[in-house]
């Protein structure tokens, strides 16, 4: 398998030469002075993603593993070109838009009876039991359903030849290390290989690879096999929300010509300059905004090294740009129909 910078690396050197996106250290800074009492509350912790998340599994068994990898296989491209037509999925008396449509209806599935986190079933379905699963309570299906399938069929052939059809045993293997397990599911997931060139060199994001990895350590509570003493290694997960809220936040800059294009809602592609500019500022901007964050608590004599991560602060940003939908409508997201993100 080629060898790529990490993201880290690739955020830096992005940042370094970007010429439509900028990082605002004074921006992050002062991001950074807003979290620093919300970071020592209980569920900025890695509680959240179960307190927080009701269609989240709550158990740490070998079947929440399965779920998390087969969730986050598919964890990508759920926004639609005009907001007031788009997928849905109701379940259980509430409807759910973007990534906790796909969460929902996977959980449908699994309460009428369908195997969907089972390797030996997504393994071999067909394109109509894929579209049944994932079928939608609107007009609008699921973005990039063809894709989905053969991500389907492939992951969960991999995963019965090589991990006996569990991902747990894939965790087994990282020995309770992030990057091990990262680099594992990276060699064996072509699906997860989030790369592009910039300025001519190869630069990686592995956004679902890194949450893959992030929601195994959730799921297992941070303990036993999911006690990864690297987590903070990671990186935020460069998607098209994270980039959206830091500009909102005032953390990071789009330049007046990027921003015409975003409003117009232009369709990038995969590599495109304008995208990898703002995914890798993203990633550099909060690497700089979690170490500010560190520096405080040192300031007041706290190592905050458990508490603090680009994890945490990931899913808090990405929480907050849920939460906060309205007031951000008029910080555009980046669109590119994707399987990375
Ligand atoms: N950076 C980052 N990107 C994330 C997530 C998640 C789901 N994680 C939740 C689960 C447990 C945690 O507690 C989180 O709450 C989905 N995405 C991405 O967002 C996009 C969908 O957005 P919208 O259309 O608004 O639903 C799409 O690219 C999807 O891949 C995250 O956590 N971080």
């Amino acid at each position: 398998m080629e060898v790529f910078p990490s993201p880290l690396e690739s955020a830096k050197f992005i940042a370094d030469n970007s010429k439509d996106v900028s990082v605002d250290e004074e921006g992050a800074r002062r991001v950074a002075e807003s979290l620093f009492d919300k970071v020592s509350a209980a569920d900025f912790g890695l509680a959240g993603w179960k307190s927080l998340h009701e269609l989240n599994p709550q158990a740490a068994s070998e079947e929440a593993v399965d779920w998390v990898f087969l969730v986050d296989t598919l964890n990508f491209s759920f926004w639609s070109e005009r907001e007031e037509q788009k997928y849905l999925v109701k379940y259980k008396g509430k409807t759910h838009s973007g990534y906790w449509s796909l969460c929902a209806a996977v959980n449908r599935a699994l309460d009428d009876g369908i195997p969907i986190t089972s390797a030996s079933y997504f393994a071999t379905m067909t394109l109509d039991q894929v579209k049944h699963v994932f079928r939608s309570d609107t007009e609008v299906p699921i973005p990039l359903i063809e894709e989905r399938h053969r991500l389907l069929n492939e992951s969960g052939t991999v995963l019965l030849e090589k991990f006996g059809g569990s991902f747990l045993t894939c965790v087994k293997m990282s020995e309770k290390s992030a990057q091990k397990l990262l680099h594992l599911v990276l060699q064996n997931f072509p699906s997860y290989r989030d790369e592009a060139v910039f300025e001519k060199k190869k630069v990686s994001f592995y956004k679902r690879a890194q949450i893959l990895v992030a929601d195994t350590w959730s799921v297992l509570e941070g303990k036993g096999d999911g006690s990864f003493d690297d987590i903070s290694s990671l990186t935020i997960f460069a998607d098209y929300r994270i980039p959206q809220v830091l500009v909102h936040l005032k953390a990071m800059k789009y330049s007046e010509e990027l921003m015409k294009k975003l409003r117009e809602g232009t369709v990038f592609h995969s590599g495109d300059k304008e995208e990898v500019e703002i995914r890798g500022c993203s990633i550099w901007c909060c690497a700089l905004i979690c170490k500010h964050l560190l520096e405080l608590y040192e300031k007041k004599g706290q190592d905050m090294r458990e508490k603090i991560n680009a994890v945490l602060l990931d899913y808090y940003l990405w929480d907050y740009a849920r939460d906060h939908r309205e007031e951000m409508k008029d910080i555009p997201f980046h669109r590119v129909r994707c399987i990375y993100y």
